[in-house]
């Protein structure tokens, strides 16, 4: 069984204590790896090298830090089959998803932010033909990227990204549930001639290494994305050693169905926005209200689609459902399904875990389940479930589905289906959630903002948002 090992000063090394814990196959409940059980000798270690690569790092012109990482992104692309395959049999995903959705956008954030590095620069201003100042945007320095088990290499990569274009140096601490394509990163980034110390990448736990590296001294910011709770966590470490931080955490996203929208799109976007990757995704919307002229032909479009997705093997090209990263979470999210019928919800489609034969008789695998009924405000409608179960809700009117998408403590995505234009502007406007799409879902364009409001995070990543993170601001005054 493969050994993964930490990324350190650009060399493949076992973690101090010598430690490791096994990764298991969603899809079969079975060990396919070890990871290393870093501690905080290992973290210290990876910022050490991460502060003496820095001063070369920093001052290398910004057109060679973004041809390295225009580099990664070919060498990812490269490799993206093999890429697939790990992050879906790590991570229970279907390998169609992986190959078609986060490796490809693990390539594009490399590529994305390589060029970005060169069109980066900051402003200057006369004050009254009395000064002029100007801006210099310094890189912070050592930082912190810490990413989930939904999207491995696809939000690892996002972070790592940006920070190297921007100047910093990396230590980065992948999910100890889902570690090995960040592994085989570390690889590609040999590979691509990275200098030694530009990232390092740390496995192991949250409570050692990701605790570990919140709380050193010389990590000046933290770029996370998890749950609410640990995100809380941080930031309640981080505050008073005041670090910078970036958050993007959970997510109870509305999907707002008009009764006129064009019906087969918003059905079949609506159970991709429901399902894909199993619904554990931040941004898919697991709350469908529908204007009531609608709801009975929304409704039954909806469970015929529901009734089509195949719940399979991940590997096998024709799945569409794969399996749910751990048992614990599936009996997290199973414990939905029984709260949803002590709530009083009506069971529409699904609702039971799925036994498969053969090699995946140990898999998490889940119907993609429907309730109706539900009252909005209810603690199913009101908590993160981070899995294949929604809800269906008739509205009555825009004000009464603007208050009920509004109804939680999150606010990170929202979609609404209308072919009203001024009442898209409308309802967008009036939504509390930091990403709103009218007539699609995860339409991703990289410069735009992305994070949430209220307990959906603090700050934004992507484009300018993200550069602007990674380093700090200079005012220079120039007295004429
Ligand atoms: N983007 C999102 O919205 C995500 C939300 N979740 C939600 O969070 C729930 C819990 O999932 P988990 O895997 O436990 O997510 P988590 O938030 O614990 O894990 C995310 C990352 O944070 C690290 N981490 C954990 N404790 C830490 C600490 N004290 N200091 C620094 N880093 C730490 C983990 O090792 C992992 O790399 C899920 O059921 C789901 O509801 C989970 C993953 C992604
Ligand atoms: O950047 C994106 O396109 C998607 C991000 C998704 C998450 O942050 C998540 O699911 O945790």
């Amino acid at each position: 069984m493969i050994q993964l090992q930490n990324y350190i000063n650009g060399r493949l090394v076992p973690p101090s204590a010598g430690c490791y814990l096994p990764t298991l196959e969603p899809a079969t409940g079975q060990p396919h790896a070890y990871l290393p059980d870093s501690d905080a000798a290992d973290v210290a270690l990876a910022v050490q090298a991460a502060e003496e690569a820095l001063p070369a790092w920093r001052t290398r012109p910004a057109e060679e830090r973004g041809r390295l990482l225009v580099r990664i992104a070919e060498l990812i692309e490269r490799d993206q089959d093999r890429l697939a395959a790990a992050e879906s049999q790590d991570n229970g995903k279907p390998v169609h998803l992986a190959r078609t959705v986060d490796i490809p956008r693990a390539a594009s954030n490399f590529a994305f932010f390589g060029t970005a590095a060169q069109h980066f620069s900051s402003e200057t201003h006369f004050q009254e033909g009395i000064a002029l100042n100007y801006t210099v945007r310094h890189p912070l320095g050592v930082v912190a990227c810490i990413s989930p088990w939904n999207l491995p290499l696809y939000l690892f990569t996002w972070k790592i990204a940006p920070a190297l274009a921007a100047g910093c140096c990396v230590v980065a601490k992948p999910s100890e549930v889902t570690p090995y394509t960040a592994f085989l990163l570390s690889e590609l980034c040999q590979e691509a001639g990275l200098p030694p110390g530009v990232l390092n990448i740390v496995h192991g736990t949250g409570a050692k290494v990701g605790q570990a590296l919140v709380e050193h001294p010389a990590v000046k910011a933290i770029s996370f994305t998890g749950g609410t709770k640990t995100g809380e966590h941080i930031a309640r470490t981080a505050a008073p050693l005041f670090k910078k931080l970036s958050l993007e955490l959970g997510g109870k996203n509305p999907n707002l169905v008009f009764a006129d929208c064009n019906l087969e799109e918003a059905v079949s976007t609506s159970l991709r926005s429901s399902f894909a990757n199993q619904g554990q995704i931040c941004l898919c919307g697991s709350r469908i209200f529908i204007e009531r002229p609608l709801y009975e032909a929304f409704k039954q479009a909806f469970l015929q689609g529901v009734a089509a997705l195949t719940v399979g093997d991940p590997q096998d090209p024709a799945s569409q459902q794969g399996a749910l990263v751990s048992e614990a979470h599936l009996q997290k999210v199973l414990g939905y399904v029984a709260l949803a019928h002590e709530e009083g919800g009506r069971l529409l489609a699904g609702g039971q875990r799925v036994y498969l034969p053969g090699r995946c008789a140990g898999g998490h695998f889940m119907q993609p389940t429907v309730f109706e009924s539900l009252p909005p405000n209810c603690r199913v409608n009101r908590e993160e479930i981070f899995g294949p179960v929604v809800t269906l809700t008739p509205f009555d009117s825009e004000a009464e589905v603007i208050q009920w998408a509004n109804g939680t403590e999150y606010g990170l995505a929202a979609t609404i289906w209308t072919t009203d234009l001024k009442r898209a502007h409308r309802v967008a406007h009036a939504l509390h959630s930091g990403i709103v799409w009218v007539n699609a879902w995860l339409h991703r364009d990289l410069r735009t903002p992305f994070g949430g409001m209220k307990s959906s995070g603090v700050g934004r990543e992507g484009g300018i948002e993200a550069l602007r993170f990674f380093t700090e601001p200079q005012n220079v005054t120039i007295k004429l």
